[in-house]
């Protein structure tokens, strides 16, 4: 007969919307979670900013004020660090457990995009493990399938919608014609976003997101600093009809590749097709693409935010790890990880050129000059109208490097006939 095991005992350090939701299933799928992992899962102990009603009965558990001091004490096995912030509480904490030999799951993708490596090391130095299957596209299983599932592939690719506010303003833009302010505005109303809303639009979130797929899929360490940022503010309901015309939407999009010029990592509004699974991605749902050498592509698509959806991954990684399965934090040790030397030059593509110019003669004529000169060459043109002496004009280039269309960005700068800032994206190959 086998023995059974102790149950596994969790300290959790945040009680808002992912900390609830993880009492929850702790609370209400006892049964099913033990005959699962072989053994009970309980929560010791828990800390949160106060100790209002939350609408959960914590009656049972400890109360930690500090999470500091949750994380140390011996009664637990795992801290589950579900706070927030790359600094300050969460970090501490996070440091205090694995130096007291606690395994920790996290929700927390800034703090692993900033300290993911150093946590991870001191983390191995103990023998123990960070599991973040939350803190990429929430409830998507994204962590667990590129650290397991396809462990036997050389990655050729990953690439991602991993922020559902963004992706919820783009396709409510499309669907209601509202422009950008408004819509950013019902996020607000809504609780779509971060405290700090520029994580989400200025695309930082799934900018850390990224950071933390190139890491596992490439074995490098992460390097956020490394991802090249675009957010999706500057698109206007013009953009969206105008990709639309072409066949295309507008996604901000996380692209991560090893090529032979280095790791490129791009988090940026692109144009995929209108028909492909990124482009028919409706709201606020996430979707994940990855592309192995033996695999090809695998598509992945659900909720990456939301109580249920994010405290479901992070009690799949503590089953896990009431299991006994103990992969590596970035899916090979952290201490043969190499440093990311990041791409010198980002890979090619065609682009969609955006810009007002003065309705007069000879102003296409000049910007199709610099386009030139700048050795781009030009597959459409299109004036749509003009607004008094303003005329919206679109190119969309065949392909070239990113280097030539900021040159020809920069020439058209001089030619006297461009009006506010031409807005740049790539046409991506999906
Ligand atoms: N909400 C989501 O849908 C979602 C999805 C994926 C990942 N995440 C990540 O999960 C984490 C938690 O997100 P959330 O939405 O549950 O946040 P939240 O703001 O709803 O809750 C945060 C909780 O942490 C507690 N807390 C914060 N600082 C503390 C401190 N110094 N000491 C003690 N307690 C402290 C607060 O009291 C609160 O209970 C974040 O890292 C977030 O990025 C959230
Ligand atoms: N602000 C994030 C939450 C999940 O990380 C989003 O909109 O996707
Ligand atoms: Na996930």
């Amino acid at each position: 007969m086998t023995q059974s095991l102790p149950p596994l005992r969790l300290g959790i350090a945040g009680l808002g919307t992912v900390g609830r939701g993880v009492v929850r299933i702790v609370q209400t799928h006892g049964a099913l979670i033990a005959a699962r992992a072989g053994r009970r899962v309980e929560i010791v102990a828990v800390s949160a900013r106060s100790q209002k009603d939350r609408g959960i009965d914590l009656s049972a558990y400890a109360f930690e004020a500090d999470p500091v001091a949750l994380a140390q004490r011996p009664d637990i096995d795992v801290f589950v660090e579900v706070m927030g912030g790359h600094e300050g509480a969460a970090k501490a904490a996070t440091e205090a457990a694995i130096a007291s030999g606690k395994d920790v799951v996290t929700a927390n993708k800034a703090l692993l995009a900033h300290h993911g490596q150093a946590l991870a090391l001191a983390a191995e130095a103990k023998g123990r493990v960070i599991r973040f299957e939350a803190a990429v596209a929430g409830g998507i299983p994204v962590i667990k399938a590129l650290t397991e599932g396809l462990a036997g592939n050389a990655m050729k690719r990953v690439m991602g919608v991993m922020n559902g506010t963004c992706n919820y303003i783009l396709t409510r833009m499309e669907a209601t014609g509202q422009g950008y302010n408004v819509l950013f505005d019902e996020c607000a109303k809504l609780g779509y976003l971060e405290a700090d809303p520029n994580l989400d639009v200025g695309g930082i979130d799934a900018g850390h997101k990224l950071s933390l797929l190139s890491s596992i899929a490439f074995g490098t360490q992460v390097a956020f600093d490394a991802v090249e940022l675009q957010g999706i503010q500057n698109i206007l309901l013009d953009d969206i009809r105008m990709a639309k015309d072409l066949g295309y939407r507008i996604k901000l999009l996380g692209v991560t590749q090893m090529t032979g010029r280095g790791l490129e990592q791009r988090m940026t509004p692109c144009l995929v097709p209108a028909d492909s699974p990124l482009g028919q991605l409706q709201g606020g749902t996430n979707m994940v693409v990855l592309e192995g050498d033996s695999v090809g592509q695998i598509v992945m698509r659900g909720p990456g935010a939301g109580e249920g959806p994010t405290a479901s991954a992070v009690m799949g990684d503590v089953i896990d790890l009431a299991r006994g399965t103990r992969v590596s934090t970035f899916g090979q040790p952290a201490s043969t990880l190499t440093k990311a030397i990041p791409a010198k030059a980002q890979a090619p593509s065609a682009w969609y050129l955006r810009m007002t110019l003065l309705d007069k003669p000879g102003a296409l004529a000049k910007i199709a000059t610099c386009l030139g000169e700048a050795g781009v060459s030009i597959d459409q043109m299109r004036q749509n109208g003009h607004e008094g002496i303003h005329a919206p004009v679109l190119i969309v280039t065949h392909k070239a490097a990113p280097a030539d269309i900021a040159d020809a960005v920069a020439r058209f700068a001089g030619t006297g006939v461009l009006v506010g800032e031409p807005v740049a994206l790539r046409i991506e190959e999906v």
